[in-house]
C-alpha cells in the first residue's frame, strides 16, 4: 500500500474530527489538573493502608452515633457518612487511625463540571456522548495512521526510534513528538470509546455468578461487629467501600465492595453471605476510568496533560504541512496536448517542490516557442509528436518513488510509444537519506532498457532543490539540444532568507575580515549556528560558525584568494542584502549548566565566541578566552567586542598567542600548558571546554588537554566536556 493512502486516510480523519478534537483536547487540558489538584490536598493519611477495616470500624463507633458509609476514593482519601453524637448527617474526609474529620469533602469546581460535560457529551445529552465516542475512534485511528506514516518515513519499525531528518520544522516536530506521543492518545482514545461504550449499556453485564452461603440458625444473636472475622482479615487498601445495613432486620446486612470483589455480609454474626468476584467488565471498567482521567496519579496526570499539549500541536504542524504541500503543487495548464508537444516532462513528487522545477523548464520552452506538455510520471502514456522526454522525480521514504509515480515503471511496460524520444533524467533528492536520488537512478535505469528511448544527457541529482545545480544541468540541456532557455528560480528552490550587511571591517594582514549581517525577517539563531551561504556560481554551500551580537550575525571570514564566497563576501558593502540560511548546531551552543567554560579558537574560529560573551542571558558562568593568531595586528579587529566583554564582565580571562611575533612565537596549546592549573581545574569542576577554528589546532589542543588531564587529574580527558566546531 503506498504511502499516501496512509497519508490521505491520516488527513481525511483529521479535517473530519478536527473541531471535536480541538474541543476535546482543550477541555482535557482543563480536566488533567483535576486530579492534579485534588492529589494536591492533604487528605491522605500516611500508612493509612497498614490498618484492618475493622480497626478504622471501631474508631469511627467510638466517636460517631453511627456510621453508614466509608468509602475509599482513588486519592486514597477515606470518606465516611455519619451521624454525629449531636444526631447531625455528614460526610467528610477523616483519619482513619482516629476516626477524627480532617476535611471537607472536595466539590466538584464549576470549571471542571463545564469542562466535563463538554468533553463527555458536548451539552447534547446522548447525541453528544455518540458523537464524542465516535470521534475519540477517529483519533484512535489516526494514531495508527501516524504510527504507519511515521514508520514508512523512518525507513522501516527498527528506525522508529532513529534519528529524524529535518526537512522543516513543523514535519521535524510532528514526526519526533508523535513517535512519544502515539502511545499515550492509543490509551487515551481506546479508553474513551470503551467509556462512551459503558455509558450506552452497550457492553457485556457482569456474568459472574454470586456464590451463596445459607443464613445461619443464630441470625439474631448479635455479636461485635469488630470482631467480625471479614473485618480483621481485610486491610483498609483493599476496600472501596463498605455500606453499613439500613436497619437491624435481618434482611439488612453489610456491602463490601473490595478491589476484586463484591461482598454481602450478615450484621449479626459476619459471616460472608455471597462474593461476587469483579469479572473481565469491571476490571476494564476500572481501569478505562483512572487511564482516561488520570485519578490517582499525578505522573499519569501530568502524562495525560502532555498528551493534550502535543495533540494541539499536531493540529497545528499537520495543517500547516497541509498548506505547503497544497502551495508547493504547481497547477499546469497546458497550452499543447499529450500528442502535439515536442517535449514531454514528467514529475515525480510527493510534496510538490519538484513541479514548480518542472514549471521552471516548462516556461522557458514556451517562452522559445515550443509545444511542450507536463503531467505526472502516473499518468505516462503514449506522445504520437514527441521527441524528447525529460524525468523531474523526487525520492521518498527509504528510497521509494514519490506518490505520483508509483505506477511508472508498470506503465513503462505496457505502453509502447511510435517515436523514439530522447531522455533525460533529473533526481531531486537530499544527501541526508542513504539513498540519495534512488527512485530517479531507478527511472533512468527503467529508461535505458526500454525500447524508443535513448539517452541525452547522463542522471543529474539536485540536492536540496539547489537552484544552482539545475541552472547547470538546464544549461547543459539547451546545449545538446539547440536550445537558449532562460528559467526562473521556483519558489522552493534552495531555502535561504534575506539579511543585510549592516558592517564590513578591512581585510587585516592575515586576510580576514568581520561582516555583519541582519535579519531581514525573524529568525531565531544562537553563536555557534552555522550560515549556509551559496554563491551565485557555485553549487557548492559554505558554512560560517556565527556569533550572535546585538541580535546580529558576525562572521569573521579569511579571504581565500581562489575562495568564490570569501571573495564575494570580502566585497559586500553596508545596505547590500545577501541570501543565505541558518544552520542550526545545537551542539556547539553555549552550556547552560557548566559553571566554567573554556574556550579555544584559533583565527577565524573567534567568531562565535564574541557572540557568546556578549550574550546577555550569560550572567553566573566564568569565561576563560584562549586565541591564537599569527601576529598582534591579527588580534586587533576582535578587541572591541572582547573588550566590551571585559567591560561587562562576561569575560573573565583572556590568554592571545601569536605564532608569527618575534617576541612571543606561542601556539594557543602553549598557553594551554601555562594555565594548566587553570584547565585541571575547569575539568575537575565539570567545566566545558569548547573549540573552534582549525582541525590542525584542534588536534594538538586535545593532546595538550590529554596531557594536562593525565598528569594533573590522573584521568584520561573526558570527551563530554568537549564541543568542538573545526574545519
Ligand atoms: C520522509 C522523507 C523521505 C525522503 N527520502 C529520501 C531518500 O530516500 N532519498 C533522497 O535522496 N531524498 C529523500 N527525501 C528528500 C526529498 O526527495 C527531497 O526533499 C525532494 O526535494 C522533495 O521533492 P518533492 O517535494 O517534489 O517530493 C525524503 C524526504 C522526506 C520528507
Amino acid at each position: 500500500m503506498t504511502i499516501s493512502i496512509w497519508r490521505y486516510s491520516h488527513l481525511a480523519l483529521a479535517i473530519s474530527s478536527s473541531l471535536f478534537i480541538l474541543l476535546a483536547t482543550l477541555t482535557g487540558v482543563i480536566l488533567a489538573f483535576e486530579p492534579i489538584s485534588n492529589q494536591l490536598k492533604p487528605y491522605a493519611v500516611k500508612n493509612a493502608d497498614t490498618l484492618l477495616l475493622s480497626q478504622t470500624i471501631e474508631s469511627l463507633e467510638n466517636v460517631y452515633d453511627e456510621v453508614i458509609r466509608i468509602e475509599i476514593d482513588k486519592n486514597d482519601f477515606i470518606q465516611t457518612s455519619v451521624v454525629t453524637k449531636e444526631g447531625k448527617n455528614e460526610t467528610f474526609y477523616i483519619n482513619p487511625f482516629t476516626a477524627k474529620k480532617i476535611g471537607r469533602v472536595i466539590e466538584k469546581a464549576p470549571i471542571f463540571k463545564f469542562a466535563t460535560n463538554l468533553h463527555r457529551s458536548l451539552f447534547l445529552k446522548s447525541t453528544g456522548r455518540t458523537i464524542v465516542g465516535i470521534v475519540s475512534f477517529l483519533l484512535f485511528l489516526m494514531a495508527v495512521t501516524g504510527i504507519i506514516l511515521i514508520t514508512k518515513r523512518q525507513g522501516g519499525y527498527k528506525h522508529f526510534f532513529s534519528k529524524v531528518i529535518k526537512e522543516s520544522n513543523e514535519s521535524f516536530y510532528h514526526v519526533s513528538i508523535g513517535r512519544y506521543a502515539l502511545i499515550p492518545i492509543i490509551i487515551i482514545t481506546i479508553t474513551g470509546v470503551y467509556l462512551s461504550l459503558e455509558k450506552f449499556s452497550l457492553l457485556p453485564s457482569n456474568t459472574t455468578i454470586p456464590v451463596l452461603n445459607e443464613a445461619t440458625p443464630d441470625d439474631t444473636i448479635k455479636r461485635n461487629i469488630t470482631d467480625f472475622n471479614i473485618f480483621k482479615s481485610t486491610r483498609l487498601s483493599e476496600v472501596e467501600r463498605l455500606e453499613f445495613p439500613f436497619s437491624d432486620d435481618a434482611e439488612d446486612y453489610f456491602v463490601l465492595m473490595l478491589n476484586d470483589k463484591a461482598l454481602r455480609i450478615n450484621q449479626f454474626n459476619g459471616t460472608v453471605m455471597s462474593e461476587t468476584k469483579n469479572g473481565a467488565i469491571e476490571l476494564a471498567s476500572n481501569w478505562s476510568s483512572v487511564l482516561h482521567t488520570g485519578q490517582g496519579s499525578i505522573l499519569w496526570s501530568v502524562i495525560l496533560l502532555l498528551t493534550c499539549f502535543a495533540l494541539l500541536f499536531f493540529m497545528y504542524s499537520g495543517f500547516v504541512m497541509t498548506l505547503k504541500r497544497r502551495k508547493n503543487t504547481t497547477k499546469f495548464t497546458n497550452k499543447f496536448n499529450k500528442d502535439t508537444a515536442e517535449y514531454i516532462i514528467l514529475v515525480g513528487s510527493e510534496t510538490g517542490s519538484t513541479f514548480q522545477f518542472a514549471k521552471a523548464l516548462y516556461d522557458a520552452l514556451i517562452a522559445q516557442g515550443k509545444s511542450v506538455f507536463t503531467s505526472e510520471l502516473n499518468s505516462y502514456t503514449n506522445y504520437n509528436q514527441a521527441k524528447h522526454l525529460v524525468v523531474f522525480t523526487s525520492t521518498y521514504g527509504d528510497g521509494e518513488a514519490p506518490v505520483n509515480a508509483k505506477n511508472f515503471q508498470k506503465l513503462l511496460h505496457t505502453v509502447q510509444q511510435s517515436n523514439t524520444l530522447q531522455y533525460s533524467v533529473v533526481g531531486f533528492g537530499s544527501l541526508a537519506y542513504k539513498n540519495y536520488c534512488q527512485y530517479a537512478i531507478i527511472v533512468n535505469t527503467l529508461l535505458r532498457f526500454s525500447p524508443k528511448f535513448v539517452p541525452n544527457l547522463k542522471l543529474q541529482k539536485i540536492h536540496n532543490q539547489s537552484f544552482d545545480t539545475f541552472k547547470k544541468w538546464v544549461k547543459l540541456w539547451e546545449k545538446s539540444n539547440n536550445l537558449n532557455l532562460s528559467v526562473k528560480k521556483p519558489l522552493s528552490a534552495h531555502k535561504s532568507k534575506l539579511f543585510e550587511v549592516i558592517n564590513r571591517s578591512e581585510i587585516n594582514t592575515d586576510s580576514s575580515f568581520l561582516i555583519e549581517l541582519k535579519p531581514t525577517q525573524k529568525t531565531e539563531f544562537y553563536s555557534g549556528d552555522l550560515l549556509s551561504i551559496l554563491p551565485e556560481e557555485d553549487t557548492v554551500e559554505r558554512l560560517y560558525s556565527i556569533g550572535k551580537v546585538n541580535n546580529n550575525i558576525l562572521l569573521s571570514i579569511k579571504k581565500h584568494p581562489y575562495g568564490a564566497c570569501s571573495r564575494y563576501l570580502s566585497t559586500l558593502k553596508p545596505n547590500t542584502m545577501i541570501s543565505a540560511d541558518i544552520k542550526t548546531n545545537t551542539h556547539f551552543h553555549f552550556p547552560t549548566s557548566a559553571k566554567e567554560v573554556l574556550m579555544i579558537a584559533n583565527g577565524t574560529g573567534m567568531a562565535p565566541f564574541l557572540g557568546m560573551i556578549n550574550d546577555e542571558n550569560i550572567n553566573n558562568t566564568k569565561t576563560y578566552l584562549f586565541w591564537g593568531g599569527r601576529t598582534k595586528s591579527s588580534y586587533q579587529m576582535y578587541s572591541k567586542q572582547i573588550d566590551k566583554a571585559f567591560y561587562n564582565e562576561k569575560l573573565s580571562e583572556m590568554y592571545l598567542s601569536f605564532s608569527k611575533e618575534e617576541s612571543q612565537k606561542k601556539y594557543v596549546q602553549n598557553a594551554l600548558l601555562d594555565k594548566e592549573d587553570l584547565v585541571a581545574r575547569v575539568m575537575k569542576n565539570n567545566g566545558s571546554i569548547m573549540i573552534c577554528g582549525s582541525l590542525a589546532m584542534k588536534k594538538s589542543v586535545l593532546e595538550t588537554l590529554e596531557a594536562i588531564s593525565i598528569t594533573k587529574l590522573e584521568r584520561p580527558l573526558r570527551m563530554s566536556q568537549i564541543k568542538s566546531d573545526c574545519y
